[in-house]
């Protein structure tokens, strides 16, 4: 990603007055801090972070995912995810539907597995275009370690705010278990289409997903009134949000909302769009259930709270990560439609409240 400069975000398209927190002071637990991360991620589950110190291993990111991206085709494809649900590897353009009618997207990704880079030079889950594995050390290893660090602070004031006993959420993603998280960075060429959708709408996945955005695009609903708004990106700062995972966990009191892509607005719009996330997910085994071990979560779930967001969480309720995880990665991949049924069966918590 050319850290040239870009066209600006434009000012007359609505976007979310997003809360913004501070990395550094809640490290340090300063109660303004948590209560901030709180309150965002019990309303909107959308928050910007700064200070968070990854501003340059995503800048190298950006920079190996360019050089995948220039790879010829017939390279990549060796390296595709294909249709068996397993997220890790080269995702071509087209092979995921946008929405129910099975809408091609146009989105480029490559994936790279935490286990993969924590394990490397031992190949853990798969191998990689050669572009990754040349930078494995260099920048990947930095990009997921960093990304780690941040988002173990970040669950460990989740657990506290859920009185769960000290490192439960902990326990739920370590290192050494596998799991779906991975580093992402993804390309979406330049649409003549204004209203061309690259990412249907979905929820995440998994636990906590840490967004690096340059241009505009991301759209995430807004809760009250079920209308898209922007996410401006705003220089130094991720974006965070909170996915079906962490939702499940708190007996929904951390909400995971619906989002999309779609091409920059206003005068960004001529040019390709990159992005680049770390997903934090659980460990394949982590059985997706409420944690009724924290007094907060029961009582949500005593006093129906968690109905309101979750209406039908206990039919769902059970599938471990790796089955909810292959589950709908599968369902997305457009071989594998059959009607808009698959793209029912590729959705997370948004379709409860449907
Ligand atoms: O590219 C973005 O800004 C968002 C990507 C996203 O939502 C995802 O990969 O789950
Ligand atoms: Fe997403």
């Amino acid at each position: 990603m050319p850290s040239t400069v870009l066209p600006p975000f434009p000012d007359d398209v609505p976007a979310h007055s997003m809360i913004v927190v501070d990395f550094d002071r809640l490290a340090a637990r300063d109660p303004d801090a948590i209560e901030q991360l709180i309150q965002a991620s019990t309303t909107l589950g959308f928050w910007y972070l700064k200070n968070h110190g990854l501003q340059e291993v995503a800048e190298d990111f950006f920079n190996l995912g360019e050089e995948t991206f220039q790879l010829p085709l017939e390279e990549k494809v060796k390296f595709e995810q294909g249709d068996n649900g397993n997220s890790f590897g080269y995702k071509i353009p087209g092979a995921n539907a946008v929405n129910s009618s099975g809408e091609r997207d146009n989105m480029e990704f490559i994936n790279v597995a935490k286990d993969d880079v924590l394990a490397w030079p031992r190949i853990a889950r798969r191998t990689y275009p050669s572009t990754v594995e040349t930078h494995m050390t260099s920048v990947l290893q930095p990009f997921v370690e960093k990304s780690l660090a941040v988002a173990s602070i970040l669950l460990d004031v989740f657990n506290e705010y859920l009185s769960l006993p000290a490192g439960v959420l902990a326990s739920k993603h370590t290192r050494e278990e596998f799991s779906g998280s991975e580093a992402r960075c993804i390309k979406a060429a330049a649409s003549p289409d204004v209203l061309k959708v690259a990412i249907g709408a979905h929820s995440d996945f998994g636990t906590l997903t840490l967004l690096h955005n340059r241009l505009g695009g991301l759209q995430v609903m807004d809760p009250e009134t079920n209308d898209w708004k922007y996410v401006k990106p705003l220089p130094g700062h991720i974006i965070c949000n909170l996915g079906d995972a962490m939702a499940i966990f708190s007996g929904g009191i951390l909400k995971s909302s619906l989002h999309r892509v779609i091409p920059p607005p206003g005068a960004q719009r001529h040019l390709d769009r990159w992005s680049a996330g770390f997903f934090v997910r659980p460990g394949n085994s982590v059985l997706l259930a409420p944690l009724t071990e924290g007094q907060r979560v029961r009582a949500a779930i005593d006093d129906g709270a968690s109905t309101k967001n979750m209406g039908n969480l206990a039919t769902r309720a059970n599938e471990t990560a790796l089955e909810w995880f292959t589950r709908r990665i599968k369902n997305q991949r457009l071989k594998n439609r059959t009607g808009p049924e698959t793209w029912t069966a590729s959705r997370g918590t948004e379709a409860f409240t449907e």
